[in-house]
């Protein structure tokens, strides 16, 4: 089978989650393919010779003559794939070896062009937030408000953007019983939305696909929502024996008007992204085949602008909902302790983990 254009991207992704530097031969290599896949054969002029970091990667593109694209582009997918392979036994062999370069289990963090980026990287799940992912993302929120960067970008590696709480989160039983892991999951969920709440940064969601749950309702306290046309929007509260968080009784009622939040946040009405845009819980749509370099191109713009005066604009922005946010996060997770104990909540997450339901 070809590798389709979303292999690629996702190849794209494995290499920054290379845990072993590949070497500069394999590097050129990747170039050489990327560049072949995305612009044909080789179209510059030769560097001189002195400009040796130049002519090593116009060698190494120009030596695939005229390959086909989608050829290019399937070796590149191979090749990225033989190299994750790889770097994961290596690591398994010196248990612990990598462990201080990687931060996240389930994230991937960087920093580049003033934009900290934090991706949701647990694809083979859809992104599905596990207990030690909502701590992850809070440590990273958190690093993230007092680096240098000038914006944070929350996305999500793989198809999904996320499929929300991971539902076997709630297996995971203490010796307290039911009660105590309800207990405790409420103050994490008040954690997590109290950090998304007092972020002083612009923080933008670039949502790369299918949302679901509580990575739809934080987006309510995003201050730019980017997303694909690939994407969509669902909050399945009703059917999995729930009610809202995230802040969304309260934000989406804002941003959408009641009728509208009451089809998403009780009936469970999915949002294409265009109908999401249009009710506006997200600022623009773009075609997926150029979402990514659309939405790069426009971010690290907007990261140039001055540091100070976007934080001091956004601290006036929200100054004046601070409180009531964390009113209605005190509020909706103290509703939902109570809705993880009831029989619709339990029955709704027993049939979705026996695989006798899905959304
Ligand atoms: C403690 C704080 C709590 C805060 C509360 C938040 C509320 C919410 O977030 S409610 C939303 C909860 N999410 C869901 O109900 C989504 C459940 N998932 C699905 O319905 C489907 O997986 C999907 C529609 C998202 C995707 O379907 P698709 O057929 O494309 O892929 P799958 O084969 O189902 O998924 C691959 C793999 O991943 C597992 N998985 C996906 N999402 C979740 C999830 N949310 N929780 C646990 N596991 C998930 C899925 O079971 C598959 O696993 P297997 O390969 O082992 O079958």
């Amino acid at each position: 089978m070809r590798a389709s254009q979303d292999d690629f991207e996702n190849a794209m992704n494995q290499v920054k989650l290379l845990k072993k530097d590949p070497g500069n031969e394999v590097k050129l290599k990747l170039y050489a393919l990327y560049k072949q896949a995305t612009e044909g054969p080789c179209n510059m002029p030769k560097p001189g010779v002195f400009d040796f970091i130049n002519k090593a990667k116009w060698d190494a593109w120009n030596a695939l003559g005229s390959l086909p694209k989608e050829t290019a582009r399937q070796n590149y997918v191979d090749l990225v794939s033989s190299l994750s392979s790889s770097s994961e036994s290596s690591s398994q062999g010196k248990p612990g070896a990598d462990r201080e370069q990687q931060e996240y289990e389930n994230l991937v963090v960087t920093s580049e062009d003033g934009i900290t980026k934090i991706m949701f990287n647990r694809p083979t799940r859809k992104n599905a937030i596990s207990t030690q992912m909502y701590q992850e993302i809070m440590l990273a929120l958190k690093a993230a408000s007092k680096d240098d960067s000038t914006i944070t970008v929350v996305t999500g590696n793989g198809d999904y953007y996320s499929s929300g709480n991971d539902l076997a989160n709630f297996t995971d039983i203490p010796p307290g019983g039911v009660e105590e892991k309800a207990k405790q999951s409420a103050i994490m969920l008040r954690d997590f939305v109290d950090t998304f709440i007092d972020f002083p940064k612009p923080l933008i969601a670039v949502v790369n696909g299918p949302a679901v749950g509580i990575s739809v309702t934080t987006l309510g306290l995003f201050d730019a929502v980017y997303a694909s046309d690939k994407a969509t929007f669902h909050t399945p509260f009703s059917h999995l024996g729930l009610s809202p968080e995230g802040c969304a009784s309260y934000t989406f009622p804002k941003i959408m008007g009641p009728a509208k939040a009451t089809e998403m946040l009780i009936f469970g009405k999915k949002l294409t992204a265009r109908e999401a845009c249009a009710q506006g819980l997200v600022t623009e749509v773009f075609p997926d085949s150029t979402f990514q370099k659309e939405v790069w191109t426009r971010l690290k713009a907007y990261s140039k602008l001055p540091q100070n005066s976007m934080r001091i604009s956004k601290q006036v922005i929200r100054k004046i909902e601070k409180e009531k946010l964390h009113a209605v996060n005190a509020e909706e997770c103290s509703v939902l302790q109570k809705r993880w104990l009831s029989d619709e909540c339990m029955n709704a997450t027993m049939n979705f983990l026996s695989k006798r339901s899905k959304l």
